[in-house]
C-alpha cells in the first residue's frame, strides 16, 4: 500500500525553522569562541560591569519624564534597573536614591497599592515592582515610605472567589497576581491567613499535564507562570501539594543545547528565563535540602530542632519552615541544570555592550539586562551550599570578578537588603 505522504513532501514547520535559524547563529558564536587564542577568551567571557552600570544609571536618570508605552510600567523599570545595579554590587548616589523613592511614593494609591505611575490604578505587578524597588534601595526613609496597613486593604481587595487574586479591580485573575500579592505580603510581613486561604488550591489547578505551571487553569505551562505558582506555594509552605516530580521533569528538559532556557515547549530559548527557569530550578534544589543549621540565628528553625546536618528529614519538602528559614537551608544536591552551560548562553550571546538581550540578533533592555544578571546570579551560586557563601572559582564562568551578589530567589531581591527588609518590617509593630 502506498503511503499518502513522502519523504519529498517532507517540509519543516515555521518553529523547526525559527530553531535552527537560532542554532546556526549561538553555534556560530561559539565556534568563533573555540577558535580565538585564550586571552582573547577570557575577555568575551568578561561582565561588562561598567558599561552595563553606565546604561542602567542612564535609564534612572529618565525615570521622572513619562515612556511613551512603558508609561504604565515605570515601577518595573525602577526595579529592573535598581536590581540589575544591586546585582553588580553597585549602587546609586544619594540624589537619585531619593529621586526614585520620591517617585515611587508618588505611585502610591491613597487606598494602598502602586500604580503604573503617579495617579494611575493600583496593579499587583506594579505593586510588586515597587516594593522590591524600595527594598532594593534599603534604609530607613525607603522602607518606612510603604504604607503595609493600605497595601494589606488593597491585597485584602484584589483577593477572589476562586483563592487567586485579580490583578486590579476588575482585573484578570491568574498565578502572577497571586505570586506578586503573596511575595509582597509575606516580605512586608502582612501575610495572614486569609490572604493564603485558597491560594494553594488555585495554583494546584494551573499545573499542567506537562507538570510546568501555566497562568490560568486551560492553559499552557510557561516559566514565568511556573516560577511565580512555585515560589507562591513555598511562601504559602503548600509546596508538597504539587507534582514536584512532574515539574522537575518538564523543567529540566526547557535548557536547551544552546544553554539557554525557553519558556515552553517547541519555543526558542530567551536569557529571561535564565531567570524564571533557573529560580524555579534553585528553588527545588533547596527543597532538597537538609534542614540543620550552621549558625546560631537558625537556633529557631521550627523544622526539626534536633536534626543533626548531614541528617535528611522525613518532610523535607514539605517543610513547615518559614520564608526565611527557607532559604538559610544547606542544599544536599548538585544543580538541576547545566549551571557553566547557563553561565555560557548569558555571557556570550544575551550580553551586548550596555545590557542583555533576549538572543543574537535582538536588542538589550532593561527587562532582559534584569533577568539575565538575576539567572547569572543564580547560576553562579548553584554549587554553593548556602544561598549566600562565595562559589568556589570552578563555579564561575569566567573571571572571579564576573561575581555577583547573591540574590533570594523567592523574590528576586539581593540577599542582604532582602534580609534587612525582613527584619525592618518583623519589628513593625504597627501598619
Ligand atoms: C512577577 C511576574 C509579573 C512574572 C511574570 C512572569 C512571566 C515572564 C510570564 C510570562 C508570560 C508569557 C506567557 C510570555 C510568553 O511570551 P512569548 O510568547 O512572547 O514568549 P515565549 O515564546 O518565550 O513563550
Ligand atoms: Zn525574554
Amino acid at each position: 500500500m502506498e503511503s499518502s505522504s513522502s519523504a519529498a513532501d517532507w517540509k519543516p514547520t515555521v518553529s523547526q525553522e525559527e530553531q535552527w535559524a537560532l542554532e546556526n547563529q549561538v553555534f556560530h558564536i561559539y565556534r568563533m569562541f573555540c577558535n580565538i587564542p585564550p586571552n582573547s577568551q577570557s575577555a568575551m567571557l568578561e561582565l561588562q560591569r561598567d558599561s552595563h552600570v553606565e546604561y542602567l544609571v542612564k535609564g534612572l536618570r529618565h525615570l521622572g519624564p513619562a515612556f511613551s508605552v512603558l508609561d504604565a510600567n515605570r515601577p518595573w523599570i525602577c526595579y529592573w534597573i535598581l536590581h540589575s545595579i544591586a546585582l553588580l554590587g553597585e549602587s546609586v548616589d544619594v540624589a537619585l536614591e531619593h529621586n526614585a523613592i520620591d517617585f515611587i511614593s508618588r505611585c502610591q494609591d491613597q487606598h494602598g497599592g502602586y500604580g503604573g505611575g503617579p495617579g494611575q490604578m493600583p496593579h499587583l505587578a506594579t505593586t510588586y515592582a515597587a516594593v522590591n524597588s524600595l527594598i532594593t534601595l534599603g534604609g530607613h526613609k525607603s522602607l518606612a515610605s510603604i504604607s503595609r496597613g493600605k497595601i494589606y486593604s488593597f491585597l485584602r481587595r484584589m483577593k477572589h472567589t476562586s483563592g487567586g487574586f485579580s490583578m486590579h479591580d476588575g482585573g484578570e485573575v491568574d498565578v502572577r497576581a497571586c505570586y506578586t500579592a503573596i511575595s509582597v505580603a509575606s516580605v512586608l510581613n502582612i501575610l495572614d491567613e486569609e490572604l493564603v486561604q485558597g491560594v494553594g488550591n488555585y495554583i494546584l489547578s494551573c499545573q499542567t499535564y506537562e507538570g510546568g505551571i501555566a497562568g490560568e487553569p486551560g492553559s499552557e505551562a510557561h516559566g514565568g507562570y511556573t516560577f511565580c505558582g512555585l515560589a507562591t506555594m513555598i511562601l504559602i509552605n503548600e509546596v508538597n501539594r504539587l507534582d514536584l516530580a512532574s515539574l522537575t521533569d518538564w523543567l529540566v528538559f526547557r535548557q536547551g543545547i544552546e544553554g539557554g532556557f525557553q519558556g515552553r515547549t517547541n519555543k526558542l530559548v530567551d536569557g529571561c528565563y535564565s531567570f524564571w527557569q533557573g529560580g524555579a530550578a534553585v528553588l527545588i534544589q533547596r527543597l532538597h535540602a537538609v534542614t540543620g543549621s550552621t549558625s546560631s540565628e537558625l537556633s529557631d528553625d521550627e523544622d526539626s530542632p534536633d536534626q543533626e546536618e548531614g541528617q535528611q528529614s522525613d518532610d523535607e519538602v514539605n517543610s513547615s519552615s518559614s520564608p526565611v528559614n527557607f532559604i538559610r537551608r544547606h542544599t544536599k544536591t548538585e544543580p538541576l541544570f547545566q549551571s557553566q552551560a547557563l553561565q555560557q548562553y548569558i555571557l556570550l550571546c544575551s550580553q551586548v555592550e550596555g545590557g542583555f538581550r533576549d538572543k543574537p540578533g535582538k536588542s538589550r533592555d532593561h527587562y532582559h539586562t534584569c533577568y539575565c544578571l538575576s539567572g547569572l546570579a543564580v547560576a553562579q551560586y548553584s554549587w554553593s551550599k548556602d544561598a549566600d557563601s562565595a562559589p568556589l572559582p570552578g563555579s564561575l564562568l569566567g573571571p572571579y570578578s564576573n561575581l555577583l551578589e547573591p540574590v533570594n530567589p523567592l523574590h528576586n531581591i539581593v540577599l542582604e537588603q532582602c534580609n534587612e527588609a525582613r527584619e525592618f518590617f518583623s519589628n513593625a509593630s504597627t501598619l
